[in-house]
């Protein structure tokens, strides 16, 4: 058999629990031909046994049947970064990568950019948490389609919420329905807080966090809290919401969080009729913003209104459309994302320990002066 006859043949060996095969996930690492005999180098995060035994199975059944006549599968996992590269304060050490999602103001596409970067991720074979701290809108459960999931309660701690390969946990999960909250200071900070020590998060390559727009308590209590590895900023290509993102990027270089890039949204748009992409906003403007903060485009999302729909109805278009443009775009953006994390990690990862609260977590400043309003935030106003 030559090299490109078996990839054929492992192209149609789907990765389990997902309808995309190995070779189009990239996991196919090595193929080695010696006369009849076909070894085959596989590279998967998981740890599961019965993936390992299910892709070894399948390997060798579909490449006997293509005239091999030894087939060695090698399930491998890849190196994963330098788990202690990383400094500071980590009130959830179990997660190895945090990646937090900004943006200068609502509206803009932050949550369907977190939500379609995770599961992009988990389809590369990652370990990925989403975390919507969005707690003013929290939109993700929707968009991912557990609105109406309660999750489980062990003792004093929640499980997440499993959905597309990725685990999700939200404050739209915890509320009733139709229910908000006015939210003061330090109760963002708090929330933030339980939010990564009170989940039970798994054993995660990476937390995707979708932020409240703008720059506030919350941005600050999750960079004092864990090192955040890297940080996106959303933006549409308006010049109006460029200026807004510029805070965002500011936010990042004050909190010494290292920019993985901007994620230009509703960046021209693709007609469902005949395909063609036309410009609307501007597209393009926001890589001179990401360049004035030594930065890049991760991404240019053009509007297409199965992205709208996707979310509405709980199918996000990475999973449910994976060979639409806006797909292929999001998961070209997640492997560049992790590319970038790896090489923070490898250059020394990153430290939360020059921005550490002065007065104890989850107590503002000016809560503390107010006195004798414990955990109702800003009471000397
Ligand atoms: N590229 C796109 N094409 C079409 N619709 C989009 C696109 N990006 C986002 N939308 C839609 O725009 C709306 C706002 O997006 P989203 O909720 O992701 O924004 P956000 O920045 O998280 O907002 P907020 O901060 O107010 O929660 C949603 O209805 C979403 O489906």
């Amino acid at each position: 058999m030559t090299e490109s006859q078996v990839k054929e043949v492992l192209s149609n060996v789907t990765y389990p629990g997902f309808t995309k095969d190995i070779v189009t996930f990239g996991f196919v690492k090595g193929i080695e031909i010696d006369g009849g005999r076909v070894a085959v180098t596989v590279e998967i995060t998981s740890s599961a046994p019965e993936v390992k035994k299910a892709l070894e199975d399948e390997i060798k059944t579909r490449l006997e049947m293509a005239g091999a006549s030894e087939v060695i599968p090698m399930i491998i996992q890849p190196k994963m970064p330098r788990e202690t590269s990383s400094r500071g304060k980590n009130i959830a050490p179990q997660v190895k990568n945090f990646v937090m999602v900004s943006s200068g103001k609502g509206g803009v596409g932050k949550s369907t950019t977190s939500v379609n970067l995770a599961i992009a991720l988990a389809m590369q074979g990652k370990k990925v948490g989403l975390l919507d701290a969005d707690i003013y809108g929290p939109n993700v459960p929707r968009m991912m389609g557990i609105e109406d999931q309660r999750p489980d309660v062990v003792g004093n701690k929640v499980k997440p919420i499993s959905a597309y390969g990725v685990e999700v946990m939200s404050m739209g999960v915890l509320m009733e329905e139709g229910q908000s909250l006015i939210w003061r200071g330090a109760m963002v900070m708090k929330a933030v807080e339980q939010f990564l020590r009170d989940i039970l998060w798994s054993d995660l390559d990476v937390l995707v966090i979708d932020m409240p727009p703008g720059t506030g308590d919350a941005q600050l209590t999750l960079a004092q809290s864990v090192p955040v590895t890297a940080g996106i900023t959303v933006t549409t290509p308006q010049k109006v919401s460029l200026d807004d993102s510029r805070r965002s990027l500011d936010m990042f270089q004050k909190l010494h969080i290292p920019i993985a890039g901007v994620v230009e949204n509703m960046s021209g748009f693709i007609c469902p009729s005949c395909n063609t992409e036309s410009d609307i906003f501007g597209q393009g403007t926001a890589e001179a913003v990401a360049k004035e903060y030594g930065s890049s485009l991760l991404a240019q999302i053009p509007i297409e209104p199965a992205v709208r729909e996707g979310g509405d109805e709980g199918k996000p278009i990475t999973y449910h459309y994976p060979e639409s443009e806006t797909a292929k775009r999001y998961i070209k953006a997640a492997e560049d994302l992790w590319a970038i994390i790896e090489k923070i990690n490898e250059e020394g990862g990153v430290s939360n320990e020059s921005i550490q609260p002065t007065t104890p977590p989850g107590v503002s400043a000016c809560s503390t002066a107010g006195g004798g309003h414990s955990g109702g935030g800003c009471g000397c106003h």
